[in-house]
């Protein structure tokens, strides 16, 4: 009888355990996904429309020196020591990301690696360690174009999303090939 109480109590908290550690998992796992797709949809919208649109025939339009230039000082925020720059002798835009280790160099590509895939457009980029050195430009109009600009955006939305509070000034400039 004894052993009776003993073996229901146990099967109800076992039982209640494995709903517990179910309801963890399912919760983790949605939680991020739901984070992952609704930055990169968030982003790439959001971005999308706050800068004006491509011309008719969908071709990306190559921004003027002007325009990016507007964009560089939009995306370089006050006080960063390797901001967002023009590359010498190309239309293109770079910049060096430091993280704290491997994995987070690594998370920020696989992340930004899907949102490439999404806007069918690729960085140019070089890890090692925890640096990585990204170029952006467009080939399909052979300079600079709002999709680098966008793609720009989303990286500092995801490198800061990473990177813990304190480090995001933590920048040494390691790239001589900008202006
Ligand atoms: C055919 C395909 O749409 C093009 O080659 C895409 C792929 N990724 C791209 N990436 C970059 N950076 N620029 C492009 O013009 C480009 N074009």
């Amino acid at each position: 009888m004894m052993n009776n109480i003993l073996l229901r109590h146990c099967h109800r908290h076992l039982q209640t355990r494995i709903r517990y550690s179910a309801g963890a998992r399912i919760s983790t796992k949605t939680t991020a996904t739901t984070a992952l797709t609704t930055t990169s949809t968030t982003t790439a919208t959001t971005t999308f429309r706050s800068f004006s649109s491509n011309n008719d025939n969908n071709k990306p339009k190559k921004l003027s020196e002007d325009e990016i230039k507007a964009s560089l000082r939009l995306l370089s925020y006050q006080g960063t020591p390797f901001p967002w720059a023009a590359v010498k002798d190309r239309s293109a835009i770079s910049k060096t990301f430091h993280f704290t280790d491997f994995n987070q160099a690594w998370s920020f590509m696989s992340r930004i690696a899907l949102l490439a895939e999404k806007m069918d457009h690729h960085p140019e980029w070089l890890n090692v360690y925890n640096r990585v050195e990204v170029t952006l430009t467009t080939h399909d109009c052979d300079g600079v174009s709002t999709k680098d600009v966008n793609m720009a955006r989303a990286m500092e939305t995801y490198a800061s999303d990473l990177m813990p509070e304190g480090s995001k000034s933590n920048f040494t400039p390691t790239n001589s090939n900008t202006v």
